[in-house]
Order: structure tokens, then C-alpha cells, then sequence
């Protein structure tokens, strides 16, 4: 059977998260002093603006090149990853899709600003979470898919015994 990778779709959808994060992180930059916050949804979801000189909670602060380095090697390992075992496998092409889209947005923003820009800033069941953006939520997502496409994808190996 033809393997199928739908790199076209991907790529597509690839570049309307990445314009999606850099037009949300320019707006926010353009409209916002770092430090402001809008309430949407009462305390619960506020757009703050923020900036991080870290990874995920403020991680390693001004490690720059070390991120660069480490996203570089995220990068190639998805496209690796994507090649030899996303063939024919939707599921798997859009997590890593999604975790590519949020990699570069991440990516754009350290080698052109510096920092990154984060400004969802949500309060869920009282723990103040980490303020973020679009590229973490697409990494986020993307792992997550991941994830599951990895556990169940397994279990299903197992119940046909394609191991
Ligand atoms: C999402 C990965 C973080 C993202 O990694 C990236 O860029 C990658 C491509 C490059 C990093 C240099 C290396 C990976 C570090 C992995 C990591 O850190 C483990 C995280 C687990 C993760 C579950 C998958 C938790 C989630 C957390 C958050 C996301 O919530 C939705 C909070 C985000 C806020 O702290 C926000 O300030 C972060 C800021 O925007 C900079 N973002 C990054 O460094």
C-alpha cells in the first residue's frame, strides 16, 4: 500500500498555527505594556502580557543557545520520527505536526526577541498556572496526542500480535 504522509496538509496546518502564535504575540506586544492583564473570563482566564527568558515555569532562565541547541534537535528528531513511523498514521502526523508548529513558534520568538511572549493566563482550581501562548499549547496538545498515540497504539499492536 502507498505509504500516505500528507505533507501538504501538514505543512499547511504547520504554518496557520505558527502565523496564528506570531499575530497573537505581535498583538499583544504591539497593544499591551508587559505586566497588563485583561480579565475574559473573571479570574478563571486573563489575557496577561508576560515574558519569559526560560523554558516551561520559567526554566534555566537566559539559556538561549542551550534552547536553540535543544530545539534543533526536537526538530529534526520529529521530522526523523515523522518519516520513518507516521506513514499512514493520521493521529501521529498531526501530534507531531503540532508539536513542530509550537517548536518553531517558541523559536522565532527566542531568536528574534530575546524572550518569548506569553499571555494566557488562566487560574485553574485555584493553582495559578504558568501564563503561556499558542506555541506551548500547541506543543502541549501535540505531546499529548502523542502520548496517547504511543500507549494505545501499543495495546492495539498487542491485540493484533503485529509486534
Ligand atoms: C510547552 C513546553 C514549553 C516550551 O517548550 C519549548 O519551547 C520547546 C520547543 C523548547 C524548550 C527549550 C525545551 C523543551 C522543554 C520541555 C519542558 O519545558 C517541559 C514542559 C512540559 C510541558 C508538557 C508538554 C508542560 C507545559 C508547561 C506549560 C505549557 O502550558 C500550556 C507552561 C509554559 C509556560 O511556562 C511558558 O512561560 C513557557 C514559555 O512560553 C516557553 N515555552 C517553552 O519553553
Amino acid at each position: 500500500m502507498k505509504k500516505q504522509y500528507r505533507v501538504i496538509p501538514m505543512a499547511i496546518l504547520s504554518l496557520f498555527f505558527i502565523i496564528l502564535d506570531q499575530v497573537t504575540k505581535y498583538i499583544i506586544v504591539k497593544t499591551m505594556d508587559v505586566g497588563d492583564s485583561i480579565p475574559v473570563i473573571g479570574d478563571i482566564l486573563k489575557i496577561t502580557s508576560h515574558r519569559n527568558y526560560g523554558a516551561a515555569w520559567g526554566m534555566l532562565q537566559n539559556q538561549m543557545v542551550f534552547f536553540y541547541i535543544i530545539t534543533v534537535i526536537v526538530l529534526v528528531a520529529l521530522i526523523y520520527f515523522y518519516i520513518k513511523e507516521a506513514a499512514n498514521h493520521l493521529l501521529m502526523q498531526t501530534g507531531l505536526m503540532l508539536i513542530f508548529a509550537g517548536a518553531i513558534g517558541n523559536f522565532i520568538d527566542r531568536l528574534f526577541r530575546g524572550n518569548v511572549v506569553d499571555f494566557i493566563d488562566t487560574k485553574i482550581i485555584n493553582y495559578d498556572f504558568p501564563i503561556f501562548n499558542v506555541a506551548d499549547s500547541c506543543l502541549t496538545i501535540g505531546v499529548f496526542i502523542l502520548l496517547y498515540e504511543l500507549l494505545f497504539n501499543q495495546k492495539e499492536e498487542k491485540q493484533h500480535g503485529n509486534i
